[in-house]
């Protein structure tokens, strides 16, 4: 990947100060901020429960992928639960999630973004001095395959964040694995066809730092964007919430279950089904009180795949939603510009006059 961001200033610190009013750079129209609307009576992502999809009843696991099967059809987001990820693993990686963030000012330098790099603290997809800024920090981290990771990031983290990272790392490459061959029973395909493109697949890991911010109603933590890889599974690391999806023209707020995954379809996913599983708009509100972190584990097909729908998804009756692009042109373009819900894929897809 060719990729790079303007570097911009720790908003963790400038929360800090004691502000009334947040600087005019990350003041946004009304239209881009997260003004709640009456909540109570809204739907809920569905959950879906992961070992009843591995049971041996195949009742209960025909059942569930039922569920499975509509929650990525008709929301992109689900929550797991029941995922075999033991709970003390989870622990670790929110206190190290957590102490990451209260790093000495000395010790976070270190892992600072580098001009022309967007791994370590820092934000991505900032293209001009001019743009608008989220009121958030974040930690970017390329995981596997490990000959990708940046030694001079990745090294540097503290040892038992990587000690506990290795193991989460590698827990949930086979969890995301597992999910796409799911999903693949659940498409009736082959599981192959989608499995292959991840062979072995790239993980790449953001830890999202939300301060509490004076006016949360002028600002967004991270603005409306679908994800690019495949499957996101994101752990929120306590019990505020804040994340949003766009549902049926609605924002939704998901209220995070304890020990459930949230976990959704990224653009890639949706290439890869032919537009049968959607990628889905979602964004982070801040709110007054308190701080707000969650942790983003997105894989991604290999960097040497070409994308394409799966073949038996396409059929003269359901032809290709997308042209063919490859893992590394999709990432680079991705990357290229600011975040705009889905605007990237929608320049994959085919028009109607086959355009
Ligand atoms: O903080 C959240 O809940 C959402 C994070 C997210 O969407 C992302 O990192 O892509
Ligand atoms: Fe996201």
């Amino acid at each position: 990947m060719d990729v790079t961001s303007i570097l911009v200033p720790s908003v963790q610190e400038l929360a800090k100060e004691p502000l009334t009013q947040v600087p005019d750079r990350y003041v946004l129209q009304d239209h881009e901020t997260a003004a709640l609307s009456n909540t109570t009576s809204l739907p809920q992502v569905p959950v879906i429960d992961f070992a009843k999809l591995l049971s041996p009843d195949l009742n209960l696991k025909g059942h569930e992928l039922e569920n499975l099967h509509f929650a990525c059809k008709e929301w992109g987001f689900f929550q797991l639960v029941n995922h075999g990820i033991s709970s003390s693993l989870i622990e670790y990686m929110k206190r190290d999630t957590k102490t990451l963030y209260e790093l000495p000012k000395e010790e976070k330098k270190k892992l600072w973004q580098k001009e022309g790099e967007i791994e370590g603290f820092g934000q991505a997809f900032i293209l001009s001095e001019e743009q608008k800024l989220e009121w958030a920090d974040t930690f970017f981290l390329t995981t596997l395959p490990p000959h990708l990771r940046k030694p001079l990031i990745y090294n540097q983290i503290p040892q038992t964040f990587r000690e506990h990272l290795e193991i989460y790392s590698a827990e949930l490459e086979k969890l995301a694995i597992k999910v796409i061959e799911l999903m693949a029973n659940a498409l009736a395909i082959n599981p192959k066809e989608m499995t292959e493109f991840f062979n072995p697949g790239t993980q790449m890991l953001r830890v999202n730092y939300y301060p509490p911010c004076p006016q949360p109603e002028r600002v967004i933590g991270l603005k409306s964007h679908s994800d690019v890889g495949g499957l996101t599974i994101l752990l929120q690391i306590g019990d505020i919430n804040g994340l949003q999806i766009r549902k049926d023209g609605q924002w939704i707020p998901i209220l995070s279950l304890p020990n459930a995954f949230i976990i959704n379809i990224g653009d890639m996913l949706e290439i890869i089904t032919n537009g049968i599983y959607p990628s889905i708009e979602h964004r982070a509100t801040v709110n007054s009180e308190k701080e707000r972190i969650s942790l983003a584990t997105f894989y991604g097909p290999n960097m040497q795949a070409i994308l394409a729908p799966a073949p038996s998804l396409v059929t003269q009756e359901t032809p290709a939603q997308f042209r063919r692009i490859s893992v590394v042109d999709h990432f680079n373009g991705y990357f290229a510009q600011e975040l705009r819900g889905k605007s990237y894929l929608n320049e994959m897809r085919i028009t109607k006059d086959g355009e």
